[in-house]
């Protein structure tokens, strides 16, 4: 069926790509608006960064996995009002489906689970590092991609799951440097919420939508919060009751409005001990304010923030038990976080603990004599072979080229193939005051694996 007898069956069909291009005018170099190149030293950057969420990640017997970055729009087609669903990137594909760049990985692992069934054991912990997308109005400037690494534990009802994660990220602040001196957790659990809601008979239905507007404290006028907390048919009282609450500070003060006998209580004062035991009381706090701004958490939450207060959310998680039914499967006990690859960044360049992570090629081997290139070939392979790195010169090139190249990619050893020396033995010549140079020939029974200098 081609896309015309579609297009006159089902309607709009995504418009086919430009099939003229104005060659004269220069394509723009730049990246498409909000999104990021990744250039060599940026790249070393995130390797290390995404290197260290890899083995914290592995360091907790967590199995990586990853996903689609195009999924299904109905993943993320949630009634509670996220800022999420406002900026998605959606579509209709070329075969009239509603897709969408993924702008969170958690529904993704949820499909997943589902799909797998009964054939993963139980607790699943996975990992996963992935690009995620939104589309925001760039008035506002700020990105539509980052990469989000994600943890999440399914099957474990227990805090003892979310103790894990949040033990999880301070032992990866831990590894780059940051201390509880820059960084904090917020805590709190949306059971707190359900808690006053339900002494004000709010309908569970209304639950996820008045958890989405109360996340917008202090991002947006008290008096909006309240009047959209009205459209959900929440009483002045109970409005008022709900930011009262929201105001405490302590899990002493907590108890005394809601009693000590409710789960939010019980909870939380189990995630503080169990906090202690894990050796990470000092980064956590609890603050009723914090509601995160997903619908489909269940319980505890959680953010990290920059006690400066300079920036944003660095990372962010809880519990979704209900998660799994809300796409059609057996819904199980899950909890989780995402930690997106900008903030942190941002965070590492303020405390001035970005990693020096310069280009280091051990090697770089260049022929003196056009009719060697095949000699100069030879030696980098058997290098290659011994798992030593080597730039190979492949030009006929001056010598001062080569010198300026070994220094600039940070050349352990400059080896040179010289047809004197080729055929005689090994001649040094002067060496370069920061690279070594190792002169080899036929005759050398296996080529040095350690740099040696030769005058
Ligand atoms: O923080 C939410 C989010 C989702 C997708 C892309 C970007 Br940038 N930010």
């Amino acid at each position: 069926v081609n896309e015309t007898t579609r297009a006159g069956r089902s309607g709009s069909i995504s418009s086919p790509p430009h099939q003229v291009v104005d060659y004269s005018q220069k394509v723009d170099v730049n990246p498409p608006k909000g999104t990021r190149d990744f250039p060599p030293e940026e790249m070393r950057l995130r390797n290390w960064l995404f290197q260290n969420f890899k083995e914290v990640s592995q360091l907790f017997g967590f199995e990586e996995v990853d996903y689609p970055v195009l999924e299904s729009e109905a993943l993320y087609i949630r009634k509670a009002g996220e800022e999420i669903r406002d900026q998605l990137y959606c579509f209709e594909d070329r075969g009239n489906r509603r897709v969408a760049l993924r702008p969170e990985l958690t529904p993704s692992l949820a499909r997943l689970v589902i799909q797998k069934g009964k054939s993963v054991a139980l607790p699943i912990k996975w990992f996963a590092v992935g690009q995620c997308w939104r589309y925001e109005r760039m008035t506002r400037g700020r990105r539509r991609e980052h990469y989000q690494w994600n943890m999440d534990i399914i099957g474990v009802p227990d805090v003892t799951g979310e103790a894990e994660l949040i033990s999880s990220i301070v032992t990866f602040f831990k590894r780059i440097g940051i201390t509880a001196k820059d960084v904090g957790f917020k805590i709190s659990s949306r059971k707190v919420l359900q808690e006053v809601l339900s002494f004000y008979s709010v309908p569970e239905s209304l639950f996820a939508k008045a958890c989405i507007i109360i996340d917008k404290m202090g991002k947006i006028p008290m008096e909006e919060i309240k009047k959209e907390l009205e459209l959900v048919e929440l009483s002045n009282d109970a409005i008022e009751d709900l930011l009262q609450v929201l105001s405490i500070k302590s899990l002493t003060e907590l108890e005394e409005k809601l009693g000590g006998t409710g789960e939010a209580v019980s909870e939380l004062k189990q995630l503080f001990s169990l906090a202690e035991k894990f050796g990470y009381s000092e980064w956590i706090q609890f603050d009723a304010s914090v509601v995160r701004g997903l619908a489909y958490y269940t319980g505890i939450v959680f953010e990290g923030f920059d006690r400066e207060g300079k920036l944003r959310a660095i990372c962010g998680g809880g519990r979704y038990d209900r998660l799994l039914s809300t796409f059609g499967g057996d819904d199980l006990p899950a909890c989780g976080f995402g930690f997106g690859d900008a903030v942190i960044i941002e965070l590492l360049k303020e405390r001035g603990l970005l990693p020096e992570l310069p280009l280091e090629i051990e090697n770089i081997v260049c022929s003196l004599d056009p009719n060697l290139q095949g000699a100069a070939a030879m030696v980098a392979s058997v290098l290659r072979g011994k798992g030593q790195c080597v730039d190979l010169v492949l030009e006929n090139k001056p010598l001062k080229w080569v010198f300026k190249r070994a220094t600039r990619i940070n050349a352990r050893r400059l080896i040179l193939v010289g047809s004197a020396e080729w055929e005689r033995g090994m001649v040094g010549r002067p060496s370069i005051p920061s690279v070594p140079i190792t002169v080899v020939s036929p005759q050398s029974p296996s080529l040095p694996t350690t740099s040696s200098t030769i005058d």
